[in-house]
């Protein structure tokens, strides 16, 4: 026994208080971890008031190990008890408590010390501290024999056996100073560094005054719900001495360790209630049953409502607001454009820390540079909503295109550019132009009905008049055939925006144009203004005036009417594509000739340079320019349509024969007469009417109005046309047209002056007749069928009236309105020359060539033509010759037999106007041909 004494008065283990139970279960405090470690045996020793400072700690876990029902309350008497090694405790196998015998306390340090206390018996503090709930290794049993346990004993690495360890503390009555030591130690894992503080000390008082009862019966603190003491406050309950040993041990303990030694998560203490049985963070929570379930914390985020129940809910309160103040739209809000920039039409935010973060806010104070000025930026307006989101976080961003003009600095500017931004009629042109009968044409009153909108089948927009005051029969309101007063209103106040176009320099072609807005598809884009001189003048000026230019700027508006846009509008910069984006239209606005670029039929963003065809007729070998448009369709050179150079089909054998025996006379005349008169022009006829469905004519039509072509479409169908053979009218057209083109140079006055007279006898006819316009809205509104309509045009007995017989016949344009009333009905087309011609440079004669613009459009170029340098104006022309330009009115018919006919419905139907807010008219449909023959020298 003594010698026993004697080897624990060296052992590792003590146990100052020797008790008969609760010693028995206990176990080296120093082979605890540290997490494990119980603030509650600390605290209980303190509340023993036991003798022995140095006794305290053993006491106090002797207090806690008492099993529940024992002498929990009443600390035992020492009883010194022993027991042989390995011999178990009384308390049974749960408590089994090992010591360490004293050869093995001598063993040098260098021992293993986990091997060492592997076997010894470990105090399951967190069960005792009622944290054993989190860890699952010490919730059962406390089976931690096998277990690595780590012990620190004065710097010594205790080592031991289990068979020599299993030692019941029992049989140590009095544990040795390093036991002590070394328990206290393990205690001191944690918080030393409050140890001192006064609160600790305030703690330390508490706990000495409340009764120790109360912390003897205890439970899971967890479990209880009770607040758990911190485990500082339960050190500081220590003795001097104890603290003494705790801050020695500290020691030994890593950074890391003492650093968290103050969590309660180091403490294994969660001083929430457990309320489910989850596994939270790797931990199990039991359930404990006897807590009330906790109601549902509220959602953070709205839950969606049953709409229904949400109506219902809401009505009341959407009543009750209506009942007090009338509801107040909030008016959707109308994009509007600024002057300037990628974001024109946003309006800057007045309160440009709207929208922002918190952190951006923040961000953006700190920027001066980006505070409001006081004034807009009108210059280059920074994008709107997250374009200062950008500037805030200082990140790089890149416009989807050039806002700023890529004209470089110092790049020469168009200098021979003078803007003129209307028509000004020089020398006898202005008298010219008011012998035209568009002159008065203009004038007839459409017959449209507000919900048609003086749309497609507005006669004004099919003659491309623009309806006006005077010849308009909605007003402005409801019309849609404006484009040009719509222009007007859009460019009056002047801005890059509001004129949408800017004169650019292109890589390759010299200046062009490009947008800078986006445009509707048939929407008017600019005018193309100039002067405009009769033929005479033109030769004047490219005589003497341009005779050293490489550019000339002058287009064909009708017979001896030429726009010369050297001083005119920047429309004149505008390039040729072989597949445009842009059509280039002759109207009548206000009894007065205007030509102007109109969208194709797709939408042009901005940044977009924009063309037209020129449908170039270069007339020269030696005019022929290279084209550079770049299109996959491009023809290669600024020429004409490949239609218009192939050669038309050869008419049937009796066709061709009738048309022989009509004798050398105009050709137009002939072909005209040959359709209006002759069995074939009546079979033509039938065949155009009977057979022509809506698409068909529309085909016919197109050709005869010589379309721009717009894109990759409008190649194909020129595609199409070329393999298809011309039929019925369109054949005869073709070959009259071609025959104009051959007879044109060898001087077929009498021809031109036949079709001049037709011209006039049509304006005759027209004021005639200008009573039956009126009747015209019957065509409109009478939906006739095909064959009505035939049965018309062979009543009609206008058309049948030869143009030799010298009786006032209108080879076209003529509308015969019929219903059953057989109601006549004259539609004068437009009679814009088709042809716009770019004079050559160089001109010294006046040789000239007649192209026949026509609806076929052959521009044979003349034999003659070659050698002499030329003037060519196609569809009029200043000497006897140019007059064989055909009747514009039997071109411009769109297919149809000239002489024949046609009611006014049945033309609209072919022509598809637009009816777009700008009210451009269906575009290249209606175009008149436009040449332009090379300027370059
Ligand atoms: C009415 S001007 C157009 C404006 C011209 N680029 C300028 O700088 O004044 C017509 C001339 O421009 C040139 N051009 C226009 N389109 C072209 C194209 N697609 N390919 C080559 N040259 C072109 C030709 O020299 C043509 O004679």
């Amino acid at each position: 026994m003594a010698e026993l004494d004697s080897l624990l008065c060296t052992s590792s283990f003590s146990s100052s208080t020797p008790t008969d139970m609760s010693l028995s279960n206990s176990a080296s405090l120093s082979s605890t971890p540290p997490t494990t470690v119980s603030p509650d045996s600390m605290s209980l020793a303190s509340e023993l008031d036991l003798p022995k400072p140095e006794s305290i700690t053993a006491s106090s876990i002797e207090a806690v190990v008492a099993l529940p029902g024992a002498q929990e309350t009443e600390p035992q008497q020492p009883e010194p008890q022993q027991s042989e090694s390995g011999q178990q405790s009384p308390l049974g196998a749960d408590a089994i408590v090992v010591a360490e015998p004293l050869p093995l306390a001598e063993t040098p340090s260098t021992a293993r010390p986990r091997r060492a206390r592997s076997s010894l018996p470990v105090y399951n503090i967190a069960r005792l501290a009622g944290t054993d709930v989190h860890g699952r290794r010490r919730s059962k049993g406390d089976t931690v024999l096998e277990k690595r346990r780590r012990t620190i004993s004065d710097g010594k690495l205790v080592k031991g056996t289990d068979s020599e360890l299993d030692v019941s503390i029992d049989a140590l009555p009095n544990a040795s100073q390093a036991v002590h030591e070394e328990v206290d130690a393990s205690k001191a894992n944690r918080s030393v560094s409050i140890l001192h503080t006064p609160r600790n000390a305030r703690i330390s008082k508490k706990s000495l005054a409340s009764p120790a009862s109360a912390h003897l019966t205890r439970r899971a603190t967890r479990l209880s719900g009770a607040s758990t003491e911190n485990l500082t406050t339960k050190l500081s309950a220590l003795s001097k001495r104890s603290k003494k040993a705790v801050e020695k041990g500290l020691k030994g303990l890593s950074r890391e360790l003492r650093r968290l030694q103050d969590t309660n998560e180091f403490a294994h203490i969660d001083t929430r209630p457990v309320r489910y049985t989850v596994w939270s963070n790797g931990k199990y929570i039991d359930v404990d049953p006897s807590q009330p379930t906790p109601a549902p914390e509220p959602p953070r985020k709205k839950v969606k409502v049953d709409e229904t129940t949400k109506t219902v809910e809401a009505k009341p309160a959407v009543e009750k607001q209506e009942s007090t103040a009338p509801a107040a739209k909030k008016p959707h809000g109308k994009k509007k454009w600024l002057e300037k920039g990628l974001y024109a039409g946003q309006e800057a935010p007045l309160d440009i820390f709207k929208g922002l973060t918190s952190q951006e806010k923040k961000k953006l104070a700190s920027i001066p540079e980006l505070m409001p000025s006081g004034k807009p930026n009108k210059t280059l307006p920074q994008p709107m909503y997250n374009g200062l989101r950008v500037l805030i976080n200082g990140r790089d961003f890149k416009l989807p295109f050039d806002v700023c003009n890529p004209l470089p600095p110092g790049q020469p500017k168009p200098t021979a550019y003078r803007t003129m931004t209307r028509n000004r009629f020089v020398g006898n042109a202005a008298a010219y132009w008011k012998k035209t009968p568009h002159f008065e044409d203009f004038a007839s009153k459409c017959v449209c009905r507000p919900e048609d909108g003086c749309g497609e089948d507005c006669q004004n927009r099919i003659m491309l008049y623009e309806c006006d005051e005077t010849n308009c029969n909605l007003g402005k309101t409801y019309c849609t055939n404006r484009a040009f007063q719509d222009l007007q209103a859009r460019t009056k106040k002047g801005g890059r925006y509001r004129v949408g176009v800017e004169v650019v320099k292109t890589s390759d072609r010299g200046y062009g144009v490009r947008s800078n807005r986006c445009f509707e598809p048939n929407q008017i884009i600019m005018e193309y203004t100039g002067e405009i001189i009769t033929d005479e003048e033109c030769e004047r000026r490219m005589n003497e005036e341009y005779k050293d230019n490489e550019c000339y700027y002058l287009m064909s508006f009708d017979q001896n009417m030429i726009i010369d846009a050297t001083t005119g509008s920047i429309a004149r910069f505008v390039n040729h594509s072989c597949s445009p984006n842009c059509r280039m239209i002759k109207w009548i606005v206000s009894g007065q000739p205007r030509m102007a670029l109109f969208a194709g039929d797709r939408p042009i963003m901005t940044g977009e340079e924009l063309t037209y065809d020129y449908n170039f007729d270069p007339f020269s070998a030696k005019n022929v320019q290279k084209c550079l448009c770049g299109s996959p369709n491009c023809r290669g050179v600024l020429g004409p349509k490949p239609k218009e150079v192939k050669p038309p089909k050869i008419p049937k054998e009796d066709d061709k024969k009738k048309k022989k025996k009509k004798g050398p006379k105009s050709a137009v005349k002939a072909s005209v007469q040959a359709k209006v008169k002759g069995s074939a022009a009546k079979a033509a006829a039938k065949v155009s009417v009977k057979t022509s469905t809506k698409t068909a004519t529309k085909r016919k039509l197109k050709d005869a109005f010589e379309f721009d072509g717009n894109d990759d479409d409008d190649a194909k169908t020129v595609k199409k046309r070329k393999i298809k053979a011309a039929t019925g009218p369109k054949r005869t057209l073709s070959s009259a047209s071609l025959k104009v083109a051959k007879g044109a140079a060898k001087g077929a006055a009498k021809g031109v002056t036949t079709i001049k007279r037709s011209v006039a006898s049509v304006s005759v006819a027209a004021k005639k007749k200008k009573t039956a316009l009126a009747a015209s809205s019957k065509v409109t509104k009478a939906k006739a069928t095909i064959k009505k309509t035939t049965a018309t045009v062979r009543k009609t007995a206008v058309a049948k009236k030869p143009l030799g017989s010298g009786k006032k016949t209108t080879a076209t344009a003529k509308a015969t309105v019929t219903s059953k009333k057989l109601t006549q009905t004259k539609i004068v087309f437009p009679s814009r020359s088709p042809s716009l011609t770019i004079v050559a440079a160089g001109v010294t004669t006046t040789t000239t060539t007649t192209t026949a613009a026509s609806s076929a459009q052959v521009s044979t170029p003349v034999s003659s033509a070659k050698s002499l340098p030329k003037l060519t104006l196609s569809g009029g022309g200043k000497t006897s010759s140019r007059k064989v330009t055909p009747s514009r009115k039997v071109l411009e018919s769109g297919g149809l037999i000239p002489g024949s006919p046609v009611s006014a419905k049945q033309k609209s139907a072919k022509v598809k106007a637009n009816t777009g807010p700008e009210g451009t008219p269906e575009g290249a449909k209606r175009t008149p041909k436009i040449k332009l023959v090379s300027g370059a020298k």
